[in-house]
């Protein structure tokens, strides 16, 4: 934060506390609130209270730090030869609390899966993250708006959206994040960091609204468009930030149960379109979106066509407990004339192209779902130790104790269980991937929504009322509560994801008696 060069002694403070002249000093920054005082959501008598003297606790107890950085124009100076004590992370620095960061990043452990680049490209993505999106996603999420075209394009220019879709062609040529690290060498602990970093603002809907729908649906045209020219023109016009994607598969009558699709798409008399009809539910980005790859029902089975907004197409937003940043969207396609050459993969064998993207949005989910538990920790143990109760730290409570040893090693287990599968997905082939990896990633995200599950309930207890509430203190904390069963949802229920890894090990079984 820019404070003015101007130094007082804590005895000019002193004198401002008067009817029309209030100041105080926050972590040695000398404030003028004269003209906030009828601002002030906490009220005008509480900043009177503490008129001339050294608010730095009461504030402390009662905001966030970035309140300071929201008002900074309130900063008239600082306290002559005084420094600072408050310790803030600029941009792109790490969090010096413990657990605050996975171990791989913090000193002196090892890890042997990470090497330079996974650490240049993290430093590099915290910068991106902590400067360009957090603050949006911050507004975004109270506001409802969608995520700004200008920060899909400052996204597209530094290869945040190509690198969301992992390793593969569609990152050659690209300069990743000012060179951090090179198209060849991203592997999927690249992804992992990419998918973890941007998870920090703790800003559940406007998360799923930042381009969620291209991390899903860009994948169907990357893998399984038959038409190069089509399939550039897409993907360059999705990574340009000129055109948005989305997935449509759920419907109201069929969730995880895909094969269950009631949208239908039969072929014109000539054969070379088909008609598609029916409805989708619970679309992420489908209210902005320009391009839907929709599971339908040729009859035979299930098939995937991108269909192109346009006659027929209509998207409605939907409320959930989340931001409506996230763009959530029932859409109805009413005789909507698709080409056939818009079929992705091979009639009535659709099942193969959703499958196919499932194991990376779970794993996705799994990574992202892991960095918010932490991101409660962190918020927790700072509270922990600043909160005063009955005399005490909450910190110096046994109960509390407890209960943050419960939140820690849940958070590790689950990172560690993450990277293990996560250097199976850089080794194994493909194609053997959905065999050996599909039940492993199901059982992960499973087991990782239950952690979240654990962590928002000790951590609402250890908060008490900000963690039920939206603005303030206890933000990270509330918006974890209230949006982690999105991710016990969305991208297969905990249930389902449970069942496939039991029956992958059931296919698994040696076939005689043991
Ligand atoms: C430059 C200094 C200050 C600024 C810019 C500021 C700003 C704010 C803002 C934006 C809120 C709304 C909640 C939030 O977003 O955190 C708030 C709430 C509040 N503030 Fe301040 N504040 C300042 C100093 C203080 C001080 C020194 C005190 C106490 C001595 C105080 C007492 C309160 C109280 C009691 C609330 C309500 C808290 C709650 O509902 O949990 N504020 N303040």
């Amino acid at each position: 934060m820019e404070v003015p060069s101007k130094t007082f002694t804590r005895e000019e403070v002193a004198k401002h506390n008067t009817e029309d002249s209030v100041w105080f000093v926050i972590d040695t920054v000398v404030y003028d609130v004269s003209e906030f005082l009828d601002a002030h959501p906490g009220g005008e008598a509480v900043l009177r209270q503490v008129a001339g003297t050294d608010a730095t606790s009461a504030f402390y107890n009662l905001h966030r730090h970035e309140v300071l950085l929201k008002y900074a124009d309130l900063a008239i100076g600082t306290i002559e030869g005084e420094k600072q004590s408050v310790v803030y992370t600029k941009p792109g620095e790490l969090s010096p609390v413990p657990y605050a960061e996975p171990l791989w990043l913090t000193p002196p452990f090892k890890s042997p899966y990470f090497k330079d680049s996974h650490r240049r490209l993290q430093r590099a993505m915290r910068e991106f993250t902590d400067k360009y999106i957090g603050p949006e996603a911050i507004e975004h999420e109270r506001t409802g708006e969608y995520v700004s075209q200008q920060l899909i394009e400052r996204m597209s220019a530094a290869g945040v959206l190509h690198m969301r879709m992992g390793p593969g062609k569609h990152l050659q040529g690209k300069e990743l994040l000012g060179g951090a690290v090179k198209p060849e060498e991203f592997d999927y602990f690249h992804d992992m960091i990419m998918a973890q970093e941007a998870v920090r603002p703790a800003c559940r809907g406007f998360q799923d609204g930042n381009m969620a729908g291209m991390v899903i649906g860009l994948t169907c045209i990357l893998n399984f468009c038959k038409d190069p020219a089509m399939k550039k023109r897409i993907t360059d016009e999705v990574f340009s930030g000129q055109k948005k994607i989305c997935l449509a598969i759920t419907e109201a009558f069929a969730g995880s149960d895909v094969a269950g699709l009631r949208t239908t798409a039969k072929k014109t008399p000539d054969g070379k379109h088909y008609i598609v009809n029916g409805t989708k539910k619970w679309i992420t980005n489908g209210v902005f979106s320009d391009y839907f790859v929709t599971g339908v029902n040729t009859g035979k089975g299930l098939s995937v066509l991108l269909i192109e907004r346009g006659e027929g197409v209509e998207t409605k937003p939907i409320k959930t407990s989340y931001s409506p940043a996230a763009g959530t969207t029932f859409i109805t396609f009413d005789n909507v004339k698709v080409p056939v050459e818009n079929l992705l993969g091979e009639e009535n064998k659709g099942i193969y192209v959703i499958l196919s993207n499932f194991n990376h949005e779970r794993w996705t989910m799994a990574c992202a779902t892991i960095r918010y538990m932490r991101l409660v920790v962190e918020e927790s143990l700072k509270w922990a130790h600043q909160r005063l109760v009955f005399g005490k730290r909450l910190i110096d409570q046994p109960v509390i104790r407890q209960k943050l040893a419960k939140m820690i090693a849940l958070c590790e287990s689950h990172q560690s269980w993450l990277e293990t599968i996560t250097y199976q997905m850089c080794h194994m082939p493909y194609s053997e991937q959905s065999k050996h990896l599909g039940g492993p990633i199901g059982l992960l995200k499973m087991s990782c929504t239950r952690a979240a599950h654990e962590i928002a309930d000790e951590a609402v207890q250890i908060w008490g009322g900000r963690g039920l509430t939206q603005t303030g203190m206890g933000r990270v904390i509330e918006n974890f509560n209230r949006t982690y069963k999105f991710d016990a949802i969305l991208g297969g229920a905990e249930e389902v994801l449970g069942d496939l890894g039991v029956r992958q090990a059931m296919k698994n079984m040696p076939k005689a008696m043991l």
